[in-house]
This record gives structure tokens, C-alpha cells and sequence, in this order.
């Protein structure tokens, strides 16, 4: 049995602390409830790094979300505190930035770059030279001068090497100058080489920049190890040890098992927890043997925690529009690749359909098929879109809960550049294959291209949507479907009035069925002499299509089939495909659908605005109920000593 440790006196007066109490997660409910992580305690002070650490499946993870409260399916004990201040997502957002463990960076955009943009969000009072200074510092910093103008690249891209990218994770939460940094697996993927140097770039943030790190970590090199200042070794949920690295190998002398000649005091502690190499009761014994020890009463004195204000809200709008516009330029995937898409994907559609290039009877037909085409397959490619944002998002996530920026001036941002990229990419799909290979009407080709960016606009904002769905493929499948059904109940297929509800929805709220009519009315309606079917000019003869009296509106006759003769000019087509077809129509109000295309775009964009601050709002606070008394007023705990072993 291992003696109760007394522990080391904690420092009465640190910079800032961090300390999690009594720490318990639990899931499910009444007999399928499990606890996942319990009686975890620690802390850790500016200056140090406090590595949590233990066997696949000890809750290293669910600790880690517990404790930048982050909501997740289970409920949250214990008490958390920052310089002695129950710990709040208020406080995390001001004062705390967290690493993930798989590096979101923009691939296209350069280290450099990457430090400029959050360099002049979090230290927005600095002037342009200073600022320009902090980033050459934090890049001297984490060793990335050399590489400052490389992008940061990904698995289609090269770029930084992943002990370079991971730098500039940890670069860009420093930028913030946090009190407290979180890190998942920071060295995880790497070789044993750059997990060491960024096992040193750490041990410099802490110290120079007086930052307090808590890290988790699956397995380290001794070196990596060695560099922590305490450790908290996890294994079945709880704690196997805690106190100063330094004085493990004690620890598991004083256990009765010594570290073996050769072994690092962590791979061997370890393998003493881990239920793969040991029988459950020998791992019991260990944790078991485990003694927390109570902190002291001292009260601590702490310097005050810095101000740090966000920046203002159309700075951060316009730093962010100006990386966006950045990236566009940069990265071909999400406007520069999809106009090129368009442009050929529509270009073989007029080339297929090259018969109905000249307007005569027997084409009609074929070239509103054509223009459905047209519009109907880039709006498919919208897919893209999801795929390409549902990374970005992830990252967008991160930094809103960061403290970076607000999530609407993200959106604002995104906004004011994706609208007009939403022309250019309307001018892309239509330009040539519709005027130049088809030969549309041009008299209406600005009316035709601004109705066909509305209708890609509300498409995109639905690929938004999609793109919040964490499982990139339901996210795709969602955009898919839905572009299926606003294909299916655009109006071409199916009458409105014979769609049965709920799917009649369908038809107004999805954009194609507002944008077809509007479409074909503006290619149709200028012809003036349609040629072709010889039974057009019996037709003209019998009065058909002639204007009812002065004002009247044109007329088909009705004995006249369609095929035969469609109208000789582009109003009497109109209504004549209008018999069939039950949304094209002579009397559109072109006004009036594109404000409802537009409705419909705004109507997405603010289900995706309002999901995404669900999405970054979504904190958990670990409650201090129902864990008895201790709990009221919890001590952190104290660090142990190598010497109290
Ligand atoms: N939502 C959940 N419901 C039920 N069990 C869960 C849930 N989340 C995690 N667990 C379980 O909790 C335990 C701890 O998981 P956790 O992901 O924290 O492990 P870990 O230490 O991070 O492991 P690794 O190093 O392999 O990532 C595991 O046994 C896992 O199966």
C-alpha cells in the first residue's frame, strides 16, 4: 500500500491556475447509466504543463471535453476554476485556446498568413507595424521562419510537414497570449523526432510566454515525457497517478514495481494500467493504491487575468472577408474549379442539344429542355459546396468558441463574398454555352443572369446548411436529395395542384419551380417570328395567335396540337408550352419570383446562421450537484512531490 502523499506546498501566489475537482462524466440514464471518467482531480499554474495521460479508452478525451466545456451526450461533475473563479464558457472564450488534434488550417493560405489573420483579430489594438512584429516573434517562436511562405497544405496539397502545421496550431493560440492552453495529442502522427522539438516549442511557450498547458497524450517518447512538468495517468476512467513526472519512477517503486532498466517511467506506469496487457484486478491494485490528496486551505493570490476584448464587429467582418477572398484566389475548390465545372458540364448540354440552337417550331421543346438542363445540373454541383464547407466549418467552430470572432460576422463575411461570386459563377455557366453554343436571346441576358444567380445563391445557402451536419457524407446526401426534389417538383414533371402534401411543400420551398418560369420567359419572350411547321402559317391565316382585339392576350387554337404549331411568336410560345407545362407562363412577374428566390436563399441562409451559433454556443458546464458536500467548496488538489513519494 502506497503512503498517503502530503504533497508539495502549492505556490501561494502564481500567476493563474486552473484547477478541475472531483471530476466525474456519466452517460446514459437509470440502469444503462455508465461513468465514463470519476474522482479526477488537478491542476496546473502559468509556467507548466500538466500532461494527462493513460491507455487507449482511459478518457483522456471525454476528461479533455469536460474540461474546455464542451457539450457532449452525457452529464458533467465537479468543479472547475480559473484563479479561483468557477470556470465559465465566458471565461474559457477570453482567456483560453485549445489545439485540436487534427490541424484545421486553410491549405492554400501560408504560415505567415495564417499568424496575420488571428494576430490581427486577437490583438486588434495593435497598429499594422506591431503587428507585423508579434507575427515575425510567434514565427521565430515556434521555429517557423524558414517556412513562413509555405502553405499549410493537405492530403491533395503539399505543404507544411505535420510537426510544422502542429507548430502553427499551438502559433495561432498563442497569438491570443491565452492564460490557459488546451492540446489534444499534440504529437500524435508525428515521428519520435518532431514530437520532441514540439515537446520543446511547448516547454518555451510555457515559459516564456508564461502560459499555463494541459495536454492529453497517448503514448510518449521518454523525451516527450520528460519534458512535462505533472503528469495524470488515467486508465478505466480514474486516476492511476498524479503529481510532478519527475517522481513516477518512485511512484511505481514505491507500488512495488519498478521501472525496468531501459524503460521510461511513463511507458512503464502505462503498461501497469493498460487492461490489454494486464489482468482487470492487477490494474485494480494500481488504481487502488492511488491516494488524491486534499489541497491546502491557503488562498492563493493571482495576478489579474488580462483584459482581452474582442475585436470590434466589422473588423472582424472585414478580416475575415479579406481571408476569404484570399483563399478564392488561392484555392480552386470552391468558386475558381466550380465555374470551370459549369462551364463544361453546360457546354456539353448546347452541344447535345445543338439542333435547338435555331428557333423553329420542331426545337421549342428541346430548348426549354435546355434550359433546364442548364440550370438544373450546376445547381447539383452545389455539392461541392458542402464538401469544401464542412471542413471550414469545423474550423469556424473552433475559433468562435476561441473567442476569435462571432460567428454572424463569419457569415457576414461569406456572405458579402459569396453573392457575387454568385454571379460570376452564373456568367461562367450560361455565357457561352447558352449565348454563344445555344444561342439564347441576349436582349435579356442580364435579367437571365441575375434570376440564375439567385437560383444558385439559395442552392448554395441550402449546401451550407448541409455542410453543419458533422458526418460529411449525410451532409452531401442531404444536398443531393434536396436538389433532387426541387428538380422532381420544379413543375416540369409534376402539376402543382396534383402534388399531395406534405411534398407540395416542396414546390414553394425549394428554388427551381421560381426560377424555371422566369428563366424560359426571358429566352422566350422577345422572338418576334418564330419559323418552321408549315402549320404555322395555316395557323396565322385562321386568326390563331393573333392578339385577341388590341390589348387581348395571344390564343392557341384549340383544335391545334402542340407539336404541330407552338406560336410564331415568343408570347404565343409561352402560353403554349404553358398548356403543358403548368409553370411557364406568359404572365410572370419576374419581380415577383426573383424576391421569392430571394426570400427562399435568405430564408436558408438563416437556418444555417441560426445553427451554426447553436452550434458554437453549445457549452457544457459541469454541474456541482449531487457530489456531496466536498463538492460545495471543492480544494484544488495538491501537486505531489517527488520527495513526498
Ligand atoms: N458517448 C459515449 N457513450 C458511451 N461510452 C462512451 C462514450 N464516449 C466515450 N465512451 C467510452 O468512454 C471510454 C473513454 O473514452 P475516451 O475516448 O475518452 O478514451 P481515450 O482515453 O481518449 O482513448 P484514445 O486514446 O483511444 O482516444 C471508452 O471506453 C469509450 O468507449
Amino acid at each position: 500500500m502506497v503512503s498517503t502523499v502530503t504533497g508539495s506546498q502549492t505556490p501561494k501566489e502564481c500567476e493563474h491556475e486552473f484547477t478541475f475537482t472531483d471530476c466525474m462524466y456519466t452517460v446514459g440514464k437509470g440502469e444503462k447509466a455508465k461513468t465514463l471518467v470519476s474522482d479526477i482531480s488537478g491542476r496546473v499554474e502559468s509556467g507548466l504543463i500538466l500532461s494527462i495521460m493513460g491507455p487507449s479508452g482511459a478518457g483522456k478525451t471525454v476528461l479533455m471535453k469536460m474540461l474546455t466545456l464542451e457539450a457532449g451526450p452525457g452529464k458533467a461533475h465537479g468543479s472547475l476554476r480559473l484563479d479561483g473563479q468557477p470556470f465559465t464558457p465566458a471565461l474559457y472564450k477570453q482567456h483560453c485556446a485549445f489545439v485540436a488534434q487534427h490541424d484545421s488550417h486553410a491549405a492554400f493560405l501560408t504560415a505567415r498568413e495564417h499568424l496575420a489573420i488571428s494576430t490581427s483579430l486577437y490583438q486588434h489594438q495593435l497598429g499594422p507595424a506591431e503587428r507585423a512584429a508579434a507575427v515575425d516573434e510567434l514565427l521565430e517562436h515556434m521555429g517557423l521562419t524558414s517556412c513562413q511562405h509555405t502553405r499549410a497544405g493537405n492530403e491533395l496539397v503539399r505543404g507544411l510537414s505535420g510537426g510544422q502545421k502542429r507548430r502553427l496550431s499551438l502559433a495561432v493560440a498563442l497569438s491570443k497570449n491565452p492564460a490557459l492552453i488546451f492540446l489534444d495529442e499534440p504529437t500524435s502522427g508525428l515521428d519520435a523526432a518532431a514530437a520532441a522539438s514540439i515537446m520543446t516549442f511547448l516547454k518555451e511557450s510555457a515559459s516564456v510566454k508564461r502560459t499555463a498547458i494541459l495536454c492529453t497524450i497517448h503514448q510518449p517518447s521518454y523525451k516527450v515525457f520528460s519534458g512535462f512538468d505533472d503528469t495524470l495517468i488515467l486508465a478505466s476512467g480514474r486516476p492511476a497517478y498524479y503529481g510532478p513526472a519527475a517522481a513516477l519512477g518512485e511512484y511505481c517503486d514505491s507500488l512495488g514495481e519498478p521501472v525496468p532498466p531501459g524503460n521510461s517511467p511513463a511507458e512503464h506506469m502505462l503498461e501497469l494500467v493498460n487492461k490489454d496487457f494486464r489482468s482487470p484486478e492487477a490494474v485494480g491494485l494500481v488504481l487502488d493504491a492511488f491516494r488524491p490528496t486534499a489541497g491546502p486551505a491557503a488562498t492563493h493570490a493571482f495576478s489579474p487575468l488580462p483584459k482581452t476584448n474582442q475585436a470590434p464587429f466589422p473588423r472582424q467582418t472585414w478580416c475575415l472577408l479579406r481571408k476569404l477572398c484570399k483563399l478564392t484566389y488561392k484555392d480552386p475548390t470552391l468558386y475558381l474549379g466550380r465555374a470551370v465545372a459549369f462551364l463544361l458540364a453546360n457546354s456539353f448540354f448546347a452541344v447535345v442539344y445543338i439542333r435547338a440552337r435555331v428557333v423553329k417550331q420542331e426545337q421549342i421543346v428541346s430548348r426549354m429542355f435546355l434550359t433546364m438542363w442548364l440550370v438544373g445540373v450546376p445547381a447539383a454541383l452545389g455539392v461541392v459546396s458542402t464538401f469544401a464547407l464542412n471542413g471550414e466549418v469545423q474550423a469556424v467552430r473552433r475559433e468562435v468558441r476561441d473567442g476569435m470572432y462571432h460567428p454572424v460576422a463569419y457569415v457576414l463575411a461569406h456572405t458579402s463574398l459569396q453573392l457575387p461570386m454568385m454571379v460570376f459563377l452564373a456568367i461562367s455557366a450560361i455565357g457561352v454555352p447558352a449565348y454563344a453554343i445555344a444561342d439564347f436571346n441576349a436582349s435579356n441576358f442580364v435579367q437571365f443572369t441575375l434570376v440564375y444567380a439567385l437560383m444558385l445563391w439559395a442552392f448554395e445557402c441550402i449546401a451550407q446548411l448541409c455542410s453543419l451536419l458533422r458526418n460529411l457524407l449525410l451532409g452531401m446526401l442531404g444536398f443531393l436529395n434536396t436538389w433532387f426534389a426541387s428538380f422532381l417538383f420544379c413543375g416540369i414533371f409534376l402539376r402543382k395542384t396534383d402534388v399531395i402534401w406534405p411534398f407540395r411543400a416542396f414546390t414553394y420551398l425549394l428554388p427551381l419551380a421560381w426560377a424555371f418560369p422566369s428563366l424560359n420567359y426571358f429566352e422566350f419572350i422577345d422572338y418576334e417570328s418564330i419559323g418552321g411547321a408549315e402549320a404555322c402559317s395555316n395557323v396565322t391565316e385562321a386568326g390563331c395567335f393573333d392578339v385577341l382585339g388590341a390589348n387581348g392576350p395571344p390564343f392557341r387554337c384549340p383544335d391545334l396540337q402542340p407539336q404541330q404549331c407552338l406560336g410564331l411568336t415568343g408570347p404565343q410560345v409561352l402560353v403554349s408550352l404553358g398548356e403543358t407545362y403548368e409553370m411557364i407562363d406568359l404572365d410572370v412577374s419576374t419581380a415577383r419570383e426573383a424576391l421569392i428566390s430571394l426570400a427562399i436563399a435568405v430564408g436558408w441562409k438563416l437556418l444555417y446562421t441560426a445553427w451554426l451559433m447553436r452550434q458554437c454556443n453549445e457549452t457544457a458546464v459541469p454541474s456541482t450537484r449531487g457530489r456531496g458536500k466536498s463538492a460545495a467548496s471543492p480544494e484544488p488538489p495538491a501537486r505531489r512531490d517527488a520527495s513526498a513519494v
